[in-house]
């Protein structure tokens, strides 16, 4: 039987380490040249504006700027924040300044269900730029013709069912015959609300403390992809 497979990427595909000791301070040191450049173009105007008026005020770039560092601290999940951060990304993953980490056991099992006919997507908080500049720019080389769709929190927040529901409706498939794997247990919760399959991907190198029964809340726990069957 075909299954389509939703990821996520951060702490499921890749490692959290890459992401925040890698990729966050690349675009915290980069912001001020990127919105100094670039902060005329509209598609970069946009969301710069988009922050200026959450943050309540008008404000210049310098200030946007502070935000915006201070959002990357916190590792706020917000859809301008991650635009902007995958535009910096990209010019980064271009120089080879980086590649994208995978763990090898994913890669290995993406491409067997690739080979093996399931339908492979991605649902993950980074934008859907930095989602194709991540697989097309990994450790493995360019990972990109493996998947069919990329989706990112413009298709609303990771916690909520209707997310899920929404993305199933855009793959044209029944909830019930797409797994998600992710590694934080509230996605798994709002998938599963949505009628689909589940697994929670416990990284020891990310959770060195493997999440115990009560708290993977009902959904099958794997601390690999070698142990995913789809
Ligand atoms: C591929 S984008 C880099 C990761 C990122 O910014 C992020 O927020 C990832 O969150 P995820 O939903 O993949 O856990
Ligand atoms: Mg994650």
């Amino acid at each position: 039987m075909t299954t389509t497979i939703l990821t996520d990427i951060e702490g499921t595909t890749g490692s959290i380490s890459f992401v925040r000791e890698v990729l966050f301070p690349y675009a915290r040191r980069e912001l001020p040249r990127f919105v100094r450049e670039r902060g005329h173009e509209p598609d970069v105007r946009r969301w710069l504006d988009q922050v200026a008026t959450e943050h309540g005020a008008m404000c210049d770039d310098a200030v946007i700027v502070e935000v915006l560092q201070g959002w990357i601290d916190e590792d706020r999940k917000h859809t301008a924040l991650k635009a902007l951060q995958g535009m910096i990304w990209a010019d980064g993953y271009r120089r080879a300044d980086f590649t994208a980490h995978v763990y090898p056991d994913a890669v290995a099992a993406l491409r067997r269900w690739h080979a093996d006919g399931h339908r492979l997507a991605v649902y993950s908080s980074g934008s859907v730029p930095a989602q194709r500049m991540f697989f097309g720019h990994s450790d493995a080389g360019d990972m990109l013709p493996l998947f069919e769709a990329f989706f990112d929190t413009e298709v609303g927040g990771k916690r909520e069912a209707a997310s899920y529901a929404r993305i199933a409706s855009e793959l044209g498939a029944d909830p019930g015959a797409i797994l998600f794997l992710s590694d934080v247990v509230a996605e798994l919760d709002a998938a599963r609300e949505a009628g689909m399959r589940t697994v929670l991907v416990d990284r020891l190198e990310d959770y060195p403390q493997p999440r115990s029964a009560a708290e993977c809340n009902g959904h099958a726990r794997v601390d690999s992809f070698d142990a995913i069957d789809p």
